[in-house]
């Protein structure tokens, strides 16, 4: 007689949503978890008959789905949420948030981004990626936190408080990979900020050593109207033909925002295999415009969603980024089945796991990484349930997230973080503000 092979956790799971290539739920299911990664799946009855666990879960009042996946964020700046609000892009970033960046320190750095681990952590996110300075600091929050990333030192083409130029910014960028090399959770990406601060030749320099290390190239583009107009100025071209012409445009390349699109910019985009990174709630909020997601999705390219950080924001909530662009191009075509719920849900799991070339995260399928958050179905605003997705995108708020766990470790359960003292967090977003000073507002040119 042979006994039943031993797994480390067990979870019996009222209503499972797996995001695989059929969008299966089921209902009733257990979920076998050994080495931090999915065993399997199935009706609860065959897969706790199948299992010895070490430990069970008992979730069958939730719905359990794979952990979101936040394909754009600056972690760090949780520093400046509420600090200049209700301004357009340019005057919000040349007037306010420059300035007050150009005294960031690696400490800032370090406690900004524990708390925006915290509050991901908290509604529902187990990955994101960044694009910020200092970002050893980052990565050592996330590595505490529990949580994954793929972690980008923005290039600027002008001095900042983490390098003097351009060219020591790329040694930084590539150096990064040295800190996240032994990582199982924590990954690195190479980010030029965007073509309107970088020269051609480190962009082109950047996208080579983005090749040559083999991760993935981020870069802010065609966020609005204006940067057309400078990137026309300055190079005759539109910014996607741009980049195309310099060679930066391909698979490996995530372009986010392109709301300012003509149909010729998205053939560009769809034939390179390029990913876009829509941030709905970001783009409102800067009056920046609409992305045309559905067409670019029309044209087969692959768009996943990211929050922007939390100066634009103002949250790093993707239950939220999930309901606003739902909504968004609803109200933008005239037509309520323009981007329907699952379509929005796949934009954060198995989407973002493609634009990121990192496999096994954003679906719940047998050899996937136990990545796993759920939400208690007795939750009033949450049931009854007819359709999950359809509570993930349109009811969820996020705050309802009871549980949070990364490669097989809970990191979050019913209001506590499994690696930080809710009172240290506060010691860190207290440090915050007395960093940017009572008076924060008045020292940016708000
Ligand atoms: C060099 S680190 C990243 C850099 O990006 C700035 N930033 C934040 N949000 C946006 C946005 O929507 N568009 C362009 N730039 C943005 C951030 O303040 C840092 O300076
Ligand atoms: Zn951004």
């Amino acid at each position: 007689m042979t006994s039943a092979p031993s797994c480390d956790t067990l979870i019996r799971a009222g209503i499972l949503v797996t995001q695989d290539a059929e969008r299966r739920i089921l209902h009733d299911a257990g979920i076998a978890i050994a080495d931090g990664r999915i065993a399997a799946i199935g009706p609860w009855a065959d897969v706790k008959s199948a299992f010895r666990p070490a430990s069970t879960m008992d979730l069958a009042d939730c719905m359990v789905l794979p952990g979101l996946v936040n394909c754009h964020t600056h972690a760090a700046m949780t520093a400046f949420r509420g600090l200049a609000d209700d301004l357009p892009l340019m005057r919000w970033l040349e007037g306010s948030i420059w300035p007050v960046e150009s005294r960031l320190s690696p400490e800032i750095v370090h406690s900004g981004s524990l708390v925006a681990c915290a509050e991901m952590i908290r509604t529902g996110t187990t990955c994101f990626t960044d694009m910020y300075l200092f970002e050893t600091e980052t990565a050592q929050a996330v590595e505490r936190m529990g949580m994954r990333a793929v972690l980008g030192e923005g290039i600027l083409g002008f001095p900042t408080p983490a390098y003097t130029d351009a060219s020591r910014a790329l040694a930084i960028a590539g150096e990064l990979t040295e800190v996240t090399a032994g990582s199982a959770l924590v990954r690195t990406g190479i980010a030029p900020h965007a073509v309107y601060t970088n020269s051609p030749e480190t962009l082109r320099e950047s996208f080579a050593l983005a090749k040559r290390l083999n991760v993935p190239w981020m870069i802010h583009l065609a966020e609005n109207a204006e940067e057309t107009a400078r990137c026309m100025e300055a190079t005759g071209k539109r910014p996607v033909a741009y980049l195309h012409d310099l060679g930066c445009l391909s698979p490996r390349s995530v372009l986010v925002h392109c709301v300012d699109l003509t149909e010729d910019d998205i053939s560009l985009i769809a034939a390179s295999g390029a990913h876009v990174v829509h941030n709905p709630r970001s783009n409102m909020k800067l009056a920046s415009g609409i992305a045309p997601v559905p067409a670019l999705q029309r044209a087969g390219v692959n768009v996943c969603l990211g929050t922007d950080g939390a100066a634009s924001n103002n949250t790093l909530n993707l239950f939220r980024e999930m309901n606003a662009c739902a909504l968004l191009h609803k109200v933008a075509h005239g037509d309520p089945t323009a981007m329907p719920a699952p379509a929005v849900l796949d934009m954060t799991t198995a989407n973002a796991a493609r634009a990121l070339g990192w496999d096994g995260i954003g679906v719940i399928t047998p050899g996937s990484a136990a990545d796993i958050i759920a939400m208690p179905l007795d939750e009033p605003g949450l049931c009854p349930v007819y359709t999950p997705f359809s509570h993930a995108v349109y009811a969820a708020g996020g705050h309802e997230v009871c549980l949070n766990m990364v490669a097989g470790r809970v990191i979050y359960e019913r209001g506590s973080f499994t690696n930080i003292e809710i009172e240290e967090l506060r010691d860190h977003a207290r440090k915050l503000a007395e960093w940017v000073g009572t008076d924060g507002k008045s020292k940016t040119q708000n």
